[in-house]
């Protein structure tokens, strides 16, 4: 059996779903589970929701409005009878949204988050079912809650891989042999049945959740991009597609933050040694690109830029050295701001690393850092990784640049640099 994963832009808007009915219809013959995330940007639309609720500012309802006519247009578009079920079953998964708002914000943010921004994944996973049984794909809908279980770090959860591998393998597998799945992407459930998160883009990771579970032949990610490509198209004009990648590449690549895979998810794959294939929604008989525990792959140089970095410098005030306590106390502190470090250096007195400037918690980190150590920080920087790097690759990227701080080791380069001026 395959699994097949569609993200938000795919199915972005009625032409997007009646695509994915296209690529399914032509993989008929197959046992397909299909996970599917939130439509187009649904998921920022509901966290701009879950703040202006929680902050009792701006209008949730106006958002929920908003978040409704969007996805209200896409059914109109896809089902001629407005009489259809589908109508009714979004429109209920909505009022749980309305149910929340029209209560006191009392709980925690992170589990009215997770509570609310699920919503987005469930809606279209809705939408895509019915239609692909309106097409004449018989289709079953499946809630991942009752698969994917996890513990309660909401916006963050971590799976309980005993439990859910248990409940996919009891349930899913006969269900298989009947028709095909669709479920959501990036949700979970805890034991005690609340919603839960995996994090942000985390549909990729659902995907090889299921996949290692069922022990699925491959895991097929369908993307706007032609596959892994050398760069972020975004960024860069000339990029180059990478056809063959292994896995420890891929997980490189994703860890520094090339964003075209979430990074959990390969490595459940390599476990189980199943193979990801990253493909074209548009051009679907594109090859695209295979990741697999190949080592033959030619060593093609790849580029990943993070904007908005922040260079914190920590120092201890006592000018004692940079040693074990005094970094295990410093990682505790970005841990508990829930901080991730994107690049880090040390010298015998001080510790630099470069965060993303995320605002308020930040702030917050500095704020704590101050209370022990001496604290420098520099914004508006960007950090440059190159992967397979040379001279050439490294001179490409710094036209009009100055270098912070640079790391390298045999394989990578990560430049931390700053805009020159004018
Ligand atoms: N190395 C890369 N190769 C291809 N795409 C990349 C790469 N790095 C970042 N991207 C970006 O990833 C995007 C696809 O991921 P994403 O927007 O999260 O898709 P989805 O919503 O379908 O999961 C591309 O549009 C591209 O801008
Ligand atoms: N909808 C969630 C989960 C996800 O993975 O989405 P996408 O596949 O569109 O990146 C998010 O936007 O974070």
């Amino acid at each position: 059996m395959q699994v097949f994963k569609f993200g938000g832009a795919s199915v972005k808007d009625a032409e997007g779903v009646v695509n994915l009915g296209r690529i399914i219809s032509s993989h008929r013959n197959n046992t397909l589970l299909i996970v599917v995330s939130a439509m187009g940007k649904t998921t920022n639309l509901l966290e701009e929701l879950t703040i202006a609720y929680t902050k009792q500012q701006d209008d949730p309802f106006a958002l929920l409005q908003q978040t409704k006519q969007y996805h209200d247009d896409i059914m109109h578009a896809l089902f001629a009878d407005d009489n259809h079920p589908v109508f009714n079953e979004v429109a209920n998964r909505f009022v749980e949204i309305e149910w929340i708002l029209e209560e006191y914000p009392a709980d925690p943010f992170d589990y009215l988050y997770d509570q609310i921004v699920s919503i987005g994944e469930l809606v279209s996973t809705t939408i895509v079912s019915h239609y692909l049984n309106e097409i004449g794909v018989k289709s079953k809908w499946l809630d991942a809650r009752e698969y994917i279980v996890t513990d309660n770090t909401h916006r963050e959860a971590h799976v309980d891989w005993a439990a859910t591998e248990i409940r996919i393998r009891s349930a899913i597998p006969d269900i298989l042999e009947k028709q095909l799945v669709v479920t959501q992407g990036f949700i979970g459930s805890t034991t005690e049945n609340f919603t839960t998160t995996l994090g942000r883009e985390g549909s990729d990771y659902s995907a090889a959740i299921f996949a290692a579970c069922l022990g699925a032949e491959s895991v097929t990610i369908w993307k706007d991009v032609p596959g892994v490509l050398n760069a972020d198209p975004k960024w860069f004009d000339e990029t180059l597609l990478i056809p063959e990648l292994s896995y420890l590449d891929a997980i490189e690549l994703t860890y520094y933050g090339a964003t075209v895979i979430h990074p959990k998810t390969i490595k459940p794959l390599q476990n189980k040694d199943i193979t990801l294939y990253v493909k074209s929604f548009v051009d679907i008989e594109n090859g695209g690109t295979q990741i697999r525990g190949t080592n033959g792959s030619l060593p093609v140089p790849s580029f990943i830029f993070k904007v908005n970095q922040v260079l914190v410098s920590i120092l201890p005030k006592d000018f004692s050295f940079i040693v074990e306590d005094n970094l295990s106390d410093i990682f505790s502190r970005f841990h508990l701001h829930k901080i991730k470090v994107n690049m880090m250096h040390n010298s015998a007195v001080s510790f630099s690393v470069s965060i993303d400037d995320t605002g308020d918690n930040v702030l917050a980190l500095l704020d704590d850092l101050r209370a022990r150590y001496d604290v420098a920080h520099q914004r508006g920087l960007e950090l440059i990784t190159i992967r397979y790097y040379n001279q050439q690759t490294i001179d490409r990227v710094l036209v009009d640049k100055e270098i912070i701080m640079e790391l390298k080791d045999s394989c990578t380069c990560q430049l931390l640099v700053r805009k020159l001026q004018g």
